[in-house]
C-alpha cells in the first residue's frame, strides 16, 4: 500500500473485478426474476384470481437474508437490497397498489415503500378512513396507516377505523422517525418567526423547540408534507418534517434530528382483504368488547397469562355503540393457526361480549 505507483493499477484491477461481479449479479437477479415469474404462473394455474404477493413468504426471505448475511454489509442493509429485488420481481407480474395516509412525502409513504419496495405504486389518501375505504372498495391491494408512536402513543383514528371495518392486518412496519427543521430558498434563517408542522411532530420536538425557538409561533397543519409545502413561499417560516418531505419540496436543513427522544419510532399497519398464513415469527391483533363490570380486565387477561402468551400491546377505546361498553385492542406474539393461540382466543371469546381477530401477520423484519 505504501508504494503509491501501484495504486492506479490496483484501482483498475479492482474496477474490472467489480464489473465482472456486476455482470454475474445481473445474470443471477435475472434468473431470480424468471423464477418468480414462473411461481406466478404456477399460482394462476391453480387459481386464476390468485394473489401473487405473499407477505409470509417475503418475511421468510428477508429473515433468511439477515440470518445468512456474511458482511461487511449490515444485515438490514442487505435485506433492504433484497426487499427491492423482490419488489421488482413481483412488479413483473403486476405492480402492487398501495394506498397510504398522504399527502406525498409523509412518513406513512416512507413506511409503505420500506415495506413493499419502490416498485409498488403508492397512492396518497387524505385521511385514515379513506385508506380503509380504498382497500375495501378494491381500488388498491393494500393500505398503510400509522398506529402508534413511541413518544406520543396510539393513533386513535386507526383503531376506530378497525371497529367498523372487515379488513385484516397483513403486516407491520416500524420506522425510526427523524424530524428536521427545514427552510426553503426564500427563508431568512435569522428571522424565523413561524414554524409549521403536524401536531404529533410538535409534540415529539417540544423540548427542542422550547430551547431553540421559544418565541416562534407554532402552526399545526394536517401533515408534515403540508408544512414543507407551505414554507416554500414564506420568508419568515420554517417547517418540521422528515427526509421525504424535505426532498420532495427541495428544502434545506436548519437543524437535523430535533426529536426529543433519539429512539422515536412509529409503527404502521398494512391492511388488506386476506388472512396471512404463518411465517414462523408472527403477531396477532384482536379487538375485544367487554361489559363495563368490575374485574373485566382481569377476566380478559387471565387466559393470556395462564397460557404464557406474550402480550405486546393493550389499548382501551371507549365504545361508540351502546352494545360495546369497553373495547380493548390486544396485540400478542403467535399466529391464530397455532393450537395454543387458538385455545386462548376461544376462552377470551367465551368471556367477551364480542371479539374480532384483526389478523395474524409476520413480525416486521426491516
Ligand atoms: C415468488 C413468489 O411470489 C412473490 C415474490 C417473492 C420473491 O420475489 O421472492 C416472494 C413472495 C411473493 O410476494 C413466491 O410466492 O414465492
Amino acid at each position: 500500500m505504501s508504494d503509491s505507483s501501484n495504486a492506479p493499477l490496483d484501482l483498475a484491477a479492482l474496477r474490472q473485478r467489480i464489473d465482472t461481479i456486476d455482470s454475474e449479479l445481473m445474470r443471477l437477479i435475472s434468473e431470480r426474476a424468471d423464477c418468480a415469474q414462473q411461481v406466478a404462473h404456477v399460482k394462476t394455474a391453480d387459481d386464476p384470481d390468485a394473489v401473487f404477493y405473499r407477505p409470509e413468504r417475503e418475511a421468510q426471505v428477508l429473515r433468511r437474508v439477515m440470518e445468512n448475511n456474511p458482511g461487511p454489509l449490515h444485515g438490514e442493509e442487505m435485506a433492504r437490497l433484497f426487499r427491492e429485488i423482490m419488489s421488482a420481481c413481483l412488479a413483473l407480474e403486476k405492480p402492487i397498489k398501495v394506498a397510504y395516509l398522504g399527502p406525498e412525502g409523509t412518513f406513512t409513504q416512507q413506511a409503505a415503500l420500506k415495506h413493499f419496495g419502490h416498485s409498488a405504486i403508492s397512492l396518497p389518501m387524505a385521511a385514515i378512513d379513506e385508506v380503509f375505504r380504498e382497500v375495501e372498495a378494491g381500488a388498491v391491494n393494500y393500505g398503510v396507516v400509522p398506529v402508534e408512536n413511541s413518544t406520543e402513543g396510539v393513533v386513535n383514528n386507526t383503531l376506530d377505523s378497525f371497529m367498523d371495518s372487515g379488513l385484516h392486518i397483513s403486516g407491520e412496519v416500524v420506522l425510526r422517525i427523524h424530524h428536521h427543521l427545514l427552510m426553503s430558498s426564500v427563508t431568512r434563517q435569522d428571522k424565523i418567526s413561524r414554524i409549521y408542522s403536524h401536531p404529533q411532530s410538535f409534540a415529539q420536538c417540544r423540548k427542542w423547540l422550547d430551547a431553540h425557538y421559544p418565541h416562534a409561533e407554532r402552526v399545526a397543519v394536517s401533515s408534515n408534507a403540508e408544512a414543507a409545502r407551505l414554507v416554500k413561499t414564506e420568508w419568515h417560516s420554517a417547517a418540521i418534517a422528515g427526509d421525504m418531505a424535505a426532498q420532495l419540496y427541495g428544502l434545506d436543513h436548519v437543524a437535523e434530528k430535533i426529536e426529543d427522544r433519539p429512539d422515536n419510532s412509529t409503527r404502521f399497519l398494512i391492511i388488506g382483504n386476506e388472512l396471512v398464513p404463518p411465517s414462523g415469527t408472527d403477531k396477532t391483533s384482536v379487538v375485544v368488547a367487554m361489559r363495563n363490570e368490575p374485574g373485566v380486565l382481569h377476566d380478559l387477561l387471565e387466559p393470556f397469562h395462564r397460557h404464557r402468551v406474550d402480550m405486546t400491546r393493550l389499548e382501551t377505546r371507549p365504545s361508540r355503540t351502546g352494545a360495546w361498553n369497553y373495547v380493548f385492542f390486544i396485540d400478542f406474539k403467535g399466529h391464530i393457526d397455532q393450537p395454543d393461540i387458538a385455545s386462548v382466543l376461544a376462552e377470551v371469546r367465551g368471556r367477551a361480549q364480542d371479539m374480532k381477530v384483526l389478523g395474524s401477520y409476520p413480525v416486521g423484519v426491516l
